[in-house]
Order: structure tokens, then sequence, then C-alpha cells
């Protein structure tokens, strides 16, 4: 072990099993993940090779080879409940399995849409099957034309009276299914989202069940064009594929029909809110903020924090020893607002899943009074996430130098694997003009008089025209840092709400006058997220019952991440005087404070986040400290070094050398 990371630990302030068992959820549950992933981690067959030196097709092969092993043997063997993405078990499972597997959309998306859109009936039918990986599912929603504006889905499914039946066509090039993972060579079935049509009339968008496969041979069935969509930017343990379906005929019973029906006349029945059709999305986007974007940055930063310990490079003084890189005040900066970030972000979606959770049975008994601003939440908080990690894990690459450009680190795979994250599963902008528009129809409801409650009952109060700190020590406080968010979510909502009406006065037309503000829409819709963090992650640590050391550190956590975005963004603070420059100084002196007084726990930090090596996988972040060993010893594996002479690329030197 390094003797810089032994001093690093002997400085920590607090007990880091303490703050384990906080973000595992209890003692219990950190011995839970702890023997899964032992189990996982120690068993054979679920190695993979050394980062950085597989082709993509022996990712994908490797990856089909240890997950079918996982579902159909260790799992059951383990008696692990794989069944609800929101239970501790598969939140520690996924954690474990270090990086986007085969497998996950059939796990993470097929098998709970088949609960989302599904009768009773259907899923016991589809569901068994799924789960035991007797059938493999994949989620075919985007097309090649269209993504993003589901009412313009072109895949077609066509009631047919006479042999009840649907049709489903993929009618010209544009309307190929294009992108769903586990697709283009893994999946046997697929749930297709297509257009219902029935007696000559289109209802919408609904799902159905198309077997794309033969469960004998694995040959597309007839009808059926299938195959990988080439390579892509990351991400290669998954085959995301096309898919042409031409006069594909299904039994009636394969469309989806807990909130849609088709009778035997092919007269449509809806039930609930069409928009139920949009349920498992939301679902996903909560799952994969946590499953994807968080630990990504929890990962990053552990390297980098270690890392930054152990890396000396100049000095303080001239001629003097060199220091650790984590003792410039520059590096703490890069390095520990992401920490607290990363804290505040799981923080915040601990309290998300929950309300999820609440909302979920809410809608079993009918009730859907808080879907709108479910969708918000889990829109905003997808999009505000993925966003806010890439960012952090490319400061944190680049914060280790050279060593963070080489695979050998860990980082450049991070980062390509979780920038994707701002694309799928809706895109950010996108998201973000979708909790615009909830923000308008609530300042609507405000300016009619009406109460509103939830994340957005503060845009009602009434809030101080200025904010009132005189010294540094009160940018802690975070009342005071609170009040500075809500006043500039709801001064940029206020704005751009009058500027909308402003040009729907002027008689410009609702679409084109919200295309017109929509940059200002997005802003406000971040405003609105970031506050939501500020708030649900500073009042997370509040309620908590834990040391009083660990209270501190945690409330300096989130009153740095509050204070991080009011000085690098300080434009909409000051804008309308709600701050002014003496305060924005005030704000900076604190928060390098903060870093500072931060510093000396930044290992136990990250150690608290308990990554073992092998689910780290980096040469320069493991727990010993022990960089330039690893990183040697990775340079001799490479697949070049097999021999000392190159033969192939020798050939062409050879002719040319001076042998004198
Ligand atoms: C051990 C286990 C391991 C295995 C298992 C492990 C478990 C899992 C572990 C995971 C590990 C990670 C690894 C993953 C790897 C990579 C994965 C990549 C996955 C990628 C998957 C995908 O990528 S899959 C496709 C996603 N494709 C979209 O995401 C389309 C976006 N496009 C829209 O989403 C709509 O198209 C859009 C824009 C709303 C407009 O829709 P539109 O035109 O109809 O909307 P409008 O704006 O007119 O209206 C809007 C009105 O709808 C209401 N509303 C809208 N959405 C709503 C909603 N969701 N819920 C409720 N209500 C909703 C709203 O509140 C308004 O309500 P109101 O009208 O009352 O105001
Ligand atoms: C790795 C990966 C895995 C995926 N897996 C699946 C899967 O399993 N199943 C599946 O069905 N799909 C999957 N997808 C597809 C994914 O869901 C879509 O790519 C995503 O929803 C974005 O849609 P799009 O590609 O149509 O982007 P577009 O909508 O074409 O976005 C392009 C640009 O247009 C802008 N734009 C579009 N509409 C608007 C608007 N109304 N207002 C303002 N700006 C707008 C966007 O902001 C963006 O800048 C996957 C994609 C990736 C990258």
């Amino acid at each position: 072990e390094s003797q810089l990371i032994i001093k690093e630990r002997q400085q920590t302030t607090f007990q880091v099993e303490e703050l384990i068992n906080l973000l595992d959820g209890g003692k219990e549950k950190t011995a839970l993940r702890r023997s899964i992933e032992q189990t996982i981690l120690s068993d054979p067959l679920m190695k993979t090779d050394k980062i950085g030196y597989l082709t993509r097709e022996q990712k994908y092969v490797q990856s089909v080879r240890r997950m079918m092993y996982f579902f159909t043997d260790l799992a059951k063997r383990n008696k692990w409940n794989i069944e609800d993405p929101h239970c501790p078990e598969m939140l520690f499972l996924s954690r474990s399995l270090s990086s986007v597997v085969a497998f996950m959309i059939h796990m993470g998306a097929f098998v709970p849409s088949i609960s989302s859109f599904g009768t009773l009936e259907q899923v016991s039918k589809w569901q068994p099957l799924a789960k035991e990986c007797l059938i493999i599912g994949c989620y075919a929603q985007t097309e090649l034309g269209h993504g993003t504006n589901l009412r313009r889905l072109e895949t077609t499914s066509t009631f047919d009276r006479n042999t009840q039946e649907f049709i489903v066509n993929t009618p010209n090039l544009s309307s190929m299914k294009w992108w769903p993972g586990d697709m283009g060579k893994s999946a046997n079935h697929a749930m297709v989202m297509a257009q219902l049509i029935t007696n000559g009339e289109n209802h919408g968008m609904q799902a159905f069940i198309v077997p794309i496969r033969d469960m004998t041979t694995h040959k597309p069935l007839p009808g059926v064009e299938v195959g990988n969509i080439g390579s892509i930017m990351s991400l290669e343990d998954t085959d995301n594929g096309y898919l042409r379906l031409n006069n594909v005929r299904i039994p009636k019973e394969n469309m989806l029909a807990k909130y849609a029906n088709v009778d035997r006349s092919g007269r449509f029945q809806q039930t609930g809110n069409n928009r139920l059709m949009y349920a498992s999305m939301m679902n996903l986007r909560i799952v994969l903020t946590r499953e994807q974007m968080i630990h990504a940055l929890q990962k990053a930063c552990t390297i980098a924090a270690r890392y930054s310990c152990v890396r000396k490079q100049g000095s303080l003084t001239p001629n003097g020893p060199e220091i650790p890189i984590m003792d410039y005040v520059t590096q703490q900066n890069k390095v520990i607002p992401r920490i607290a970030l990363a804290y505040a972000l799981d923080f915040t979606i601990m309290e998300v899943r929950h309300r999820y959770v609440q909302f979920l049975a809410d809608v079993t008994r009918g009730d859907l009074s808080n879907m709108a601003e479910m969708h918000a939440i889990s829109s905003g908080i997808k999009a505000n996430a993925s966003e806010r990690t890439v960012a952090g894990v490319e400061t944190l690459r680049r914060a280790c130098g050279g060593h963070g450009y080489s695979m050998a680190s860990g980082l450049p795979y991070l980062l390509l694997s979780v920038t994707g994250s701002c694309t799928y599963e809706g895109e950010n902008t996108v998201l973000y003009l979708q909790v615009a528009r909830y923000l308008i129809k609530t300042a609507a409801n405000i300016s009619m008089g009406k109460s509103v409650d939830g994340s957005s009952a503060y845009l009602a109060e009434n809030t101080e025209a200025r904010c009132s700190a005189t010294s540094q020590e009160e940018f802690y406080d975070h009342s005071l840092l609170d009040a500075c968010f809500k006043h500039r979510s709801k001064q940029l909502l206020q704005s751009v709400a009058m500027d909308l009406q402003g040009l729907l006065a002027e008689g410009k037309q609702q679409m084109e006058a919200w295309n017109l503000l929509s940059i200002q829409l997005v802003n406000s819709a971040k405003a609105h997220i970031e506050r939501y963090i500020v708030a649900t992650s500073a009042s997370f640590v509040r309620k908590l019952n834990c040391s009083l050391k660990v209270k501190k550190l945690l409330n300096q956590l989130c009153s740095l991440v509050a204070l991080h975005q009011i000085t690098n963004f300080p434009g909409d603070f000051l804008k309308d005087g709600y701050l002014d420059s003496h305060q924005l100084d005030l704000a900076r002196k604190a928060e390098v404070k903060l870093l500072q007084s931060l510093r000396h726990n930044v290992v136990g930090l990250v150690d608290a986040f308990d990554f073992r090596d092998e689910i780290l996988g980096s040469c320069i972040g493991a727990y010993d400290g022990n960089a330039y060993e690893r990183l040697y010893d990775y340079a001799k594996n490479d697949v070049m070094n097999k021999n000392d002479v190159h033969e192939e690329s020798y050939q062409y030197l050879r002719p040319h050398l001076h042998r004198g």
C-alpha cells in the first residue's frame, strides 16, 4: 500500500464504515451488497478480461456468456430478487456487474414493460418466460426516422378482424426500428411500439409483443429482417439493432392491453390516461440516473481522488519537496465539488425513488394526480444528472493528466459509456422542455390563484428581493443557499412566462412562441431541477440519524454543491440584483475555505463509495494507491507486446533501416 494513501487515511476525521452503511441504507444492506459482490466477483464464470484489449465482437460474446450464466444459474442459485428494479438487491447487482452488459434492456426495459402495459393474464404468460430467459426481449420504440417525437412513429399494427390478428409493418425506410439494445443479435422477441390501426382509424402508440427469431434455429422469422446497426461510440457489450417487419402477423393477445383494448369487432377502448404508455420511460429514467450516471460519477471521483493523493508533482516552496497534486487548490476545485455532487445526487435519487414507489401505488389505485409532477422530476433529474455527470467525469479525467487518457485509468470507458445517457431514454433538451411545460402550467395556475404543492410549492412563495448575506460563513447556511436557488428559478420562470404571454399577445402561435423562447425555457427548467437537488439533498441530510462528524461533513458537501454552482454560473444569481458582486466574492472565498476544510477527508469520502478494485477497473485509482506498478503491469499485458519484434510492422521498417 502506498505510504501516501496510508497517510491520507490516517487524516480522515470520521468512520468510513458509518458512511458506507448510510449510503447502502443500513448495516445489513452493506453486508448484503458485499456478499453479492463477493459471490459475483469470485465466480470464475463471471470474470471479464482486462479492459481495453478486447474487440467489439469479443466484448459482446463475453457479455452474453456471462449474463446468460448470471440470470439462468448464479442469480437463481442465490435466490436474488431480480424482479423489481428498485429493490436493494437489484441495485447492488447492477453495481457489481461494473459495466453496461448484455440483457440489461431485456431485464431493465422489456420485463418491466410487460407489467407496465400488460393485463394480469398477459403478465402471467410472458413475465415468467422472460425472467427465466426462456425468451429474450428488447424494447423497440425508436425508429430510423424518429426517436423523440413518438406521436410520429411510423410502424403500424393493423387489426385484421377476419383472423383476429395484428399485421405489423415498418412500411418504409425511416420506419424501421433502429437502436434497441439486445436486438441486433440476441433477442427473439421485441416489444414493438406501433401505431394501432383498427377499422381504418389510428389510435396512437401501443405496445405489441412480436416474435422476431425462430426459437430453435434463432434465424429471423418470415417477414423479419434484423441485424446490428454497426459500431457505436461505446457500450460494446450490447448489440444495438435494426428491425424491418413486412406483414408480420401476431395473435390479438400480443397487444399489451392494460390500458387499451381492441374487441373482436375491432372497437378500441381506453382506460386511464394515454400518457400511461410513456410510463415505462419514467421508470427507466430514474433507474438509469442511479445505476448508470451516479455510479459512474462516484467511480470517477474515487479514481481521481486517490490518484491525486499519490501523484506528486511540483512544490509549494522553491526547491522544496514535491507535493501530492491534491494540495493544489485548483485540483481540489476539480475533484471535491464532483464528490459533493455525487453525494447530493445520490441523496436526491433516493428520495425520487421513494416518491416513485408511492406514485406507482397511487396509479394502482387509479390516482394519476401526481403524474405530471413525477414526469417533470424524473425527466429533469435524468437530464441534469447525465449532463453534470458527463461534464464531471471529463473534468476528473483531465484532472489525472496523461494517465487519465489511458484506458488503464478506467476513466475513458466511464466517460464514453455515460455520455450516451444524455441522449437515450429521452434526449436531454427535449426532457428539459418537458419540465418547462410543467413549470409554465404551474406559473399559470399560480397566477390564477390556484394552490401548488410538492416540488414546485416554492414558486408561489414570496421571497426577498435581495440576498441578506454579509459574511462568508453565511454562505454555508443551507436555507440561505436554498433561497438563492429558489429566487433564481422563480425569476427565470417569471421572465420567460411573461415573454411567452407577450409573444402570444403579439399574435404568435403557441408552438412558434415556445420555440422562440426555448433557450430560456431550458434554463428555467435547469434552475428548477438544480434547486430541487439543492433542497432535497440538504433535507435528506437533515433527517439523517448519524454521528455529528458525518452530519457535519455531509452538510458541508451540500453547501459546496450549491456554492460551486453560484460561483461558476453567477449570471442568473446576479441578474436582477439578488446577489451583488461583493456577495459573490464572499461566496468565492467561502468556497475555497470549504475546499480546504474537506481536503483531509477526500480519500475517506471516496472510500465510502466502497467500490472494490475489480468493479472500479482502474490502475490509478485502486485502493492501495500503487498506481505506477499497475500501469506498468497493464502495459506489459498489451497484446502488441507479446513479441519483442512486431513482425508485421517491422516488414515496413526493415528495408529502410541503416545497419552500420
Ligand atoms: C442485475 C441486473 C442487470 C440487468 C437489469 C438492470 C436493471 C437496469 C439497470 C440499468 C443499468 C444502466 C445501463 C443501461 C444501458 C443503456 C441503456 C440504454 C437504454 C435506452 C433505452 C431507450 O432509449 S428507449 C427509448 C426512449 N425514448 C424516449 O425517451 C423518447 C422521448 N420522447 C418522449 O418521451 C415523448 O415523445 C415526449 C418528448 C415526452 C413528447 O411526447 P408528446 O408529443 O406526446 O408530448 P407533449 O409535449 O405534447 O405532452 C406532454 C404531456 O405528456 C405527459 N408526459 C410525457 N411523458 C410522460 C411520461 N413519461 N410519463 C407521464 N406523463 C408524460 C406530460 O406531463 C404532458 O402532460 P400534459 O399534456 O398534461 O401537460
Ligand atoms: C446507446 C443507445 C441505446 C439506445 N437504446 C434504445 C432502446 O433500447 N430502445 C429504443 O427504442 N431506443 C433506444 N435508443 C434510442 C434513443 O432513445 C433515442 O436516440 C433518443 O430518444 C433520442 O431520440 P433521437 O435519436 O430521435 O434524437 P433527435 O430527437 O433526432 O435529437 C436530435 C436533436 O434534435 C433536438 N430536438 C428534437 N426534438 C426537439 C424538440 N421538440 N424541441 C427541441 N429540440 C428537439 C434534440 O434536442 C437534439 O439536439 C438508444 C440510443 C442510444 C444512443
